[in-house]
């Protein structure tokens, strides 16, 4: 439906009001910034850099909270090494379990599941329901940064979850193969409808450092940032090489010991 041509003004009597992008989503006062991660594809490192994003925000001194809303696909709480499922407290209000090293928050769908193996084949209303869970039913406490970790792609999925949710902006990762004009615009242009401003790109697995002379490689192909910057206006925030253990520290739940400190600078001056 077309809301902006046939909105009326009053959105007490709107039966589509929960979809609008104008309609004014509940914040939360102890929320300061939320911010989403999101990706035109599936596969880039969305929820990595989800993660990083998150490690270098608490490394500051920072409180922060991850809201998996990934719902089919969950692999933050992995990323973190985290499997204690969240306490409710006396108001019925869930507690979500934090991070060991660092205090970080983390809601996901995987903490609920009997068998976080299994598949979640939810459709779009369900995954919206949980969503709005995560943001009315936890509590979340004081936290400077609330990181959303959004569903891949341009579809239901992301669109559900940032109708539900009122984010302060939105970073969006690709890789060097993937960054091409036509997803990046997509994602540029979903965000537009919800009206969520773009804080930036960052392209994962942008490069290979060689590790003996430091040469650059660039194996996914040359980068399309400066391309993307022109077309859209939108800047890279940063540029995340392959990382060598990057996989050994995901299986293992270590994302906290990323020790990029390039990185990790680069990923908050580009949210501030
Ligand atoms: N910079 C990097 N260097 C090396 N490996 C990486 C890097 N970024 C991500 N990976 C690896 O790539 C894989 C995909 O990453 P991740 O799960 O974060 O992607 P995603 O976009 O969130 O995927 P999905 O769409 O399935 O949720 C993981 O195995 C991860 O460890």
């Amino acid at each position: 439906m077309d809301q902006e041509n046939q909105c009326s003004g009053s959105c007490d009597s709107c039966s589509s009001k929960e979809s609008c992008p104008d309609f004014p989503k509940p914040t939360k006062k102890d929320v300061c910034k939320v911010i989403a991660v999101g990706s035109g594809k599936g596969g880039v490192g969305k929820s990595s850099v989800a993660a990083l994003l998150a490690v270098a925000l608490a490394k500051r001194g920072d409180s922060v909270g991850v809201l998996d809303a990934d719902i089919t696909g969950p692999s933050i709480p992995k990323l973190f090494g985290i499997t204690e499922r969240p306490k409710g407290d006396e108001s019925g209000k869930i507690i979500p379990p934090k991070t060991e090293k660092l205090g970080i928050s983390i809601m996901s769908m995987n903490l609920l599941l009997d068998d976080p193996k299994a598949p979640v084949v939810w459709r779009g209303p369900l995954i919206g329901g949980v969503v709005k869970q995560f943001w009315d039913d936890v509590e979340w406490g004081k936290l400077d940064w609330l990181v959303v970790d959004l569903p891949p792609g341009t579809a239901d999925a992301p669109l559900t979850v940032m109708q539900t949710i009122a984010l302060d902006g939105m970073v969006i990762v690709t890789t060097p193969q993937e960054l091409s004009a036509l997803i990046v615009g997509k994602q540029a242009r979903l965000a537009e409808m919800m009206k969520v401003p773009i804080l930036g790109i960052v392209e994962n697995m942008s490069y290979v450092k060689c590790p003996k002379c430091g040469e650059i490689l660039n194996v996914f192909g040359p980068s399309h940032s400066e391309e993307i910057e022109k077309a859209f206006g939108i800047s890279t925030i940063a540029k995340i090489p392959v990382t060598d253990g990057f996989a050994a520290m995901a299986d293992d739940g270590t994302i906290e010991s990323f020790s990029d400190e390039a990185v990790l600078g680069a990923l908050v001056d580009g949210i501030l």
